[in-house]
């Protein structure tokens, strides 16, 4: 059985960071990680761990901005469709790995999650070779200084699971940057200030938005309106609870512990390690499993 882990999330949540310390981890724990890079425009230097597979080997990005005129942005999305239509080379690149895990750092444009078709049917691919996939999406804890920006990173995490079904993990990442003081109410004027606050984001609580502070300049219509949108985002994640965050702080072994022991049991890694006759492990038995 093969795993395949989608790391994924927005520019710069620290997706390839994570990638790296993943593999590391799994090294230190006598598994093994290979890295998939599928960011056409990464630079070399992000990595830690050469990829084992590089989306970079079948197309890159620079041809296409330099022949055919493309900006980074549909040049990218030129470079997925090319590897649609060539997924025999990404099937072949796979062909040489045995329980294992497979690491595949994604590129940061969000609209990929969002609504490209790109990633459904890239899943959809691996699961018909036969690997187990999940997805893992990352927001960085910076987002939660401003509850605005934390919602949209919470609604664009709901968007992106609704698009990708499969197993998910939504990550907190870069908790080492959180401070907490409790003495210090400057510190976190609309933001997390004290443990039990960071509680609230972790597991969102839509309430957050209604008490926003600095609320005093309301009246106006647009204001009003702001706020019906406020109350229907709240309803909605009420209605639909589907996002949690796994903070995530690299620094902590036992942070990064955590995230793989949830990744290993969404993924039920591991489960079917007795030996089995060959004929019990059809092709297509895990196709459609979940
Ligand atoms: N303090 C801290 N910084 C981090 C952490 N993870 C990533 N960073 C920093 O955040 C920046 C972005 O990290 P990347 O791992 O390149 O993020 P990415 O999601 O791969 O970015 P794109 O591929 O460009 O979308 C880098 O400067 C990292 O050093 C973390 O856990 N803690
Ligand atoms: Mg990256």
């Amino acid at each position: 059985m093969r795993y395949a882990v989608l790391v994924t999330g927005p520019a710069g949540a620290g997706k390839s960071t994570f990638c790296n310390s993943l593999i590391t981890h799994l090294h230190t724990s006598k598994r093994t990680g290979h890295l998939v890079n599928l960011d056409p425009a990464a630079n070399s230097d992000a990595f830690e761990y050469e990829p084992a597979i590089d989306i970079r080997d079948l197309i890159s990005l620079d041809d296409v901005m330099n022949e055919l005129d493309y900006g980074p942005n549909g040049g990218l999305v030129y470079c997925f469709e090319y590897l649609q239509q060539n997924m025999d080379w990404l099937e072949e690149e796979l062909g040489g790995y045995e329980d294992e895990y497979l690491i595949f750092d994604c590129p940061g444009q969000i609209e990929l999650y969002t609504h490209h078709p790109f990633l459904p049917t890239l899943v959809k691919q691996l699961q018909r070779l036969g690997l187990r996939t999940c997805a893992t999406y990352l927001v960085e804890s910076q987002f939660m200084e401003d509850k605005y920006k934390f919602f949209s990173g919470v609604l664009s995490a709901m968007s992106a699971m609704v698009n990708l079904e499969v197993p998910w993990i939504n990550v907190m990442s870069k908790m080492d940057l959180v401070t907490t003081s409790t003495n210090d109410p400057a510190s976190g004027r609309n933001g997390v200030r004290a443990k039990r606050d960071i509680a609230r984001y972790l597991e969102p609580d839509p309430l957050l938005l209604v008490s926003a502070p600095g609320s005093h300049d309301e009246k106006t219509e647009r204001n009003s309106k702001f706020h019906a949108l406020n109350r229907a985002i709240v309803q909605l994640i009420e209605d639909h609870p589907l996002v949690s965050f796994l903070p995530l702080d690299l620094t902590d072994p036992d942070s990064i512990e955590t995230v793989l022991s949830h990744l290993d049991y969404t993924m039920q890694y591991g489960e079917d390690e007795e030996p089995k006759e060959p004929h019990d492990l059809d092709e297509g038995d895990f196709a459609d499993m979940e």
